[in-house]
């Protein structure tokens, strides 16, 4: 609450001492003109520093704009009192007061801190330079060093501040209003409520007051207007960041955010045509320029785009292995093999039956009991390893069903061919000779169900793993390290000698 007070007085003050004391009114107004630069430079300060983000230069160029708008106002007090030139627009005053917006068009064209580019600040930095010396050209070519000659010069000087003022009002605003980013949020508020109070005042104060009979300043209590932007942004920095603020519809945060770039070329183009017809090479290199930056930024701009894109697939495609990887033994997972089956089932012309192979480790619970769960985990790697490494051929796949149970999907194998290659692997882990004492025979051994179908819309996958099921189930009920498997209906059971064994 102190600080509206703060500027109310300020305000207020001014005006009294303009009436009170009208003979130092010169002098009264550039003491406040400079005293409300300084304060909204502590200000910008103060809110640079709240703002949480040190590395954001914006806030350097919010001050340096500042600072050039000081710098004219000196110049226009050193025509007044040491060359005692009361012209109301002396050239070298009047450039500053152009010049000075360059510093917030560039941080207006930026894009937030996250998303800088050196290439893009590059670009900006030749466009601001060539702007620069575009505001010097138009500036002398309406006013000379003294000042503008007659009314008509003072009147043009007049639109053009307007024109200069209103664009980077309306650029500031849509940057405040279009964004997502509590950081871009807090700092056009600022840059905004300068702009748009001072593009007002600017206004009234050129076209009413100093074109009105009051050229001078001192002379009129309505030097105050020109306080009033600065005491805008001095209350728009030293309030509190609000936490929560309005949220623009996206896309035209997306909208604001690609066009931005673009205010400053727009800006080299506008005045690049502005100083054609005196300064027509300068005037149309500017133009080209403009449009060769907005071109290049543009392309720039895709590359990184279809950058990110590629490496957006990179990480998509990363994740989905993840997603599909068994992360203990590095086989396909549980989902992988649903999807697998799935797949197989709705093969178009599938005729061949799809064999299905559960696989689970015998007595695992005693392994873990005995040796730790970490020797668990290495004896399922291991398990893994050797039944990759034994009897699957192309087009199988095999997949760590959960926990000490594996799965292998066999396409186009009936099941007396599946029963042979369960006995394999079935004989292949045995064969890794893994101690475990609680086994009937002394090493790890695993049990095996095995089903096959034709895939038909009368049963589904489901099916086929409930039958490889149960007969896993069968197998292990028949006493383990034994394949099953289910023929018309009923469970048979292969000994691990290999002769079949009817449950
Ligand atoms: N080390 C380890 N153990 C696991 C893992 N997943 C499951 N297990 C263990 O596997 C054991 C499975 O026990 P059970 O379902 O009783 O099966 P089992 O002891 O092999 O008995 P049968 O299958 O009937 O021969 C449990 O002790 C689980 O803790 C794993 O990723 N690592």
């Amino acid at each position: 609450m102190k600080y509206p007070v703060v500027a109310a007085s300020i305000i207020a003050a001014h005006v009294a001492a303009l009436v009170l004391v009208p003979d130092l009114g010169m002098a009264i107004s550039y003491t406040f003109f400079f005293s409300v630069t300084g304060l909204a430079m502590v200000g910008v300060a103060v809110a640079w520093r709240r703002s949480g983000t040190p590395r954001d230069r914006r806030w350097w160029l919010l001050l340096a704009s500042l600072a050039l708008w000081a710098v004219g106002m000196s110049l226009s007090a050193r025509q007044n009192y040491v060359l005692e030139n009361s012209n109301p627009a002396p050239g070298d005053s009047m450039f500053f007061y152009i010049l000075y917006v360059l510093p917030v068009l560039v941080s207006v064209s930026s894009a937030p801190v996250a998303a800088r580019k050196k290439w893009a600040m590059a670009i900006d930095l030749v466009l601001a330079s060539l702007l620069g010396v575009l505001f010097y050209i138009r500036t002398f070519s309406i006013v000379s060093l003294e000042g503008a000659v007659g009314t008509q010069a003072a009147v043009d000087v007049a639109y053009m501040l307007d024109f200069e003022n209103s664009c980077l009002a309306v650029a500031a605003l849509l940057r405040y209003l279009a964004t997502d980013r509590a950081d871009d949020h807090f700092y056009f508020r600022g840059v905004s409520a300068f702009f748009v109070t001072y593009a007002l005042s600017g206004y009234f104060y050129n076209h009413y007051v100093a074109l009105g009979g009051h050229p001078e300043f001192g002379t009129s209590p309505w030097d105050v207007l020109l306080d009033v932007p600065f005491l805008a942004l001095f209350l728009a920095t030293t309030t509190r960041m609000p936490q929560r603020y309005w949220h623009a519809p996206v896309y035209l945060v997306r909208f604001v955010q690609s066009a931005s770039p673009t205010f400053l070329a727009m800006s080299v183009l506008g005045f690049g045509l502005m100083v054609i017809p005196g300064y027509p090479v300068l005037g149309i290199g500017a133009a080209i320029a403009a449009v060769i930056g907005i071109g290049l930024r543009g392309t720039l701009a895709q590359v990184d785009l279809v950058e990110e894109e590629f490496r957006l697939v990179r990480s998509r495609d990363e994740l989905q292995g993840l997603v599909f990887v068994d992360s203990l033994t590095g086989l396909a997972n549980r989902r992988a093999l649903d999807e697998r089956l799935l797949h197989e089932w709705h093969r178009p012309g599938q005729q061949a039956p799809i064999a299905l192979l559960m696989i689970d480790v015998d007595h695992f619970k005693e392994f873990n009991d005995r040796f730790g769960h970490l020797a668990g985990d290495e004896c399922l790697r291991t398990i893994a390893s050797a039944l990759l490494r034994r009897g699957l051929r192309a087009g199988d796949f095999i997949a760590r069903f959960g926990g000490e149970e594996f799965a292998v999907v066999a396409p186009g194998t009936n099941l007396p061919d599946a029963v042979a290659l369960a006995e394999e692997l079935r004989h292949e882990i045995q064969s890794l000779s893994i101690v475990h004492p609680f086994s009937p025979v002394g090493v790890v051994t695993i049990s095996v169900g095995v089903a096959a179908a034709n895939a038909s819309s009368e049963s589904g996958p489901l099916d086929l793993l409930n039958a490889a099921d149960r007969a896993l189930y069968r197998a292990k009920q028949a006493g383990r390290n034994r394949v099953g498997s289910q023929e018309d209906g009923r469970m048979n059971t292969v000994r691990l000698d290999g002769s079949r064994y009817i449950g």
